[in-house]
């Protein structure tokens, strides 16, 4: 057996941009997906998630290499849950040449779905890791990274930038621009997170902000915007200067809600934030529901969060200096 966990990210700056190219600024967190893989002799790839729950139950999904659910679950809820798994699987066969390599594989994660919060990379990121590893090849933290971004690029239809994963797989605060990807020096943010309970479908919201950029300049604009603003943000992010990372996070918000990614229960959870005195508050990820992200060193924003009709959850968030981690 061999284990591997990888941790989820909040975007400081950039997410939906970053897909056309612009810049983003994610920064790892220490809520983690943790995935054990044992080698099967019959070719089969068995997925045992242990916390994946899906409209209050959980799918148990195993099957032969066909990637067919042996269970009575709805084939379309079970590729939903599962294509992230399916394909990073996929991933490891070409990498490691072994086309009817087989897996057990068991997920356990801290990390909402999606939520904003980096649940898909983090997962892919730590099956990828420990099932080469399983098969005695080590990938350099660069190749994994790209054969996590290939799985997500490939189960959101195209729709996906690199930054996800390459922060889950790098740690720390990172800076993605098309191919060019790096890590930042930053300070200890005071990250403080809401979560709202729901979560967004990355490839339905992705695909939203496509198809106004399609129709109509304006919105074209709005994207290279929110690249300025992570160019300002970076320069920022170095000297630390919390009030205007908040006010940069603000404005980022609000060319994302103009985009159409934003929700009502996220918008309460950010006026929440700010109205407590938090520097910045930002909805994080790809959007419709589940997570905003403020910064705020007093307990003044979690405390307001808690008590936000529509916020289930509010915590703060250390950055996870780590990325992936080979435990076994
Ligand atoms: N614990 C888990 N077990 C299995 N698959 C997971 C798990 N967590 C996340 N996933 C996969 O990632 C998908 C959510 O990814 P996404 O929509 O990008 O949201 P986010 O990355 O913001 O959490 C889930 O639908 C599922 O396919
Ligand atoms: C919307 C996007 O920029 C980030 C998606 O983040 P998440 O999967 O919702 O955590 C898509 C991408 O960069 O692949
Ligand atoms: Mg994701």
């Amino acid at each position: 057996m061999t284990v591997s966990s990888a941790p989820g990210k909040v975007y400081l700056f950039g997410e939906h941009a970053v897909v056309y190219g612009e810049p983003a600024v994610p920064c790892a967190i220490e809520l983690r997906a943790r995935v054990e893989v044992t080698e099967r002799s019959d070719g089969k790839l068995r997925v045992h998630a242990e916390d994946l729950s899906l409209d209050g139950f959980t799918v148990e999904y195993g099957g032969s290499t066909a990637g067919r659910p042996d269970v009575n679950v709805s084939e379309s809820l079970v590729s939903a849950a599962m294509g992230y798994v399916d394909e990073a699987i996929g991933q490891v066969r070409d990498v490691t040449d072994t086309d009817d390599a087989g897996f057990d594989v068991t997920i356990e994660s801290d990390i909402p779905l999606g939520a904003g919060l980096g649940s898909s990379a983090a997962v892919v990121v730590a099956a990828i890791d420990a099932a080469t590893r399983e098969l005695g090849v080590t990938l350099e933290t660069d190749e994994l990274a790209e054969r996590a971004y290939r799985t997500e690029h490939n189960v959101q239809d195209g729709q996906a930038s690199r930054a996800d994963t390459f922060c889950s797989a790098t740690g720390g605060a990172v800076r993605v621009e098309g191919d060019d990807r790096r890590s930042l020096e930053a300070p200890d943010l005071p990250f403080v997170i809401g979560f709202d309970g729901g979560a967004g479908d990355t490839g339905e919201l992705v695909s939203g902000v496509r198809q106004l950029r399609e129709e109509y300049d304006f919105a074209s604009d709005t994207v290279a915007a929110i690249g300025d603003i992570v160019r300002q943000g970076e320069r920022v992010l170095e000297d630390g200067d919390l009030e205007e990372l908040g006010r940069l996070m603000n404005f980022n918000h609000g060319l994302l809600s103009a985009l159409g990614v934003s929700s009502r229960s996220l918008e309460t959870m950010v006026w929440s934030a700010r109205d407590a005195g938090a520097y910045g508050a930002k909805l994080t990820g790809a959007g419709g529901g589940g997570c905003i992200v403020a910064l705020d060193a007093t307990p003044e924003t979690e405390t307001a969060l808690s008590f936000t009709p529509g916020c289930e959850e509010a915590f703060r968030a250390e950055l996870a200096e780590a990325g992936v981690k080979r435990l076994e």
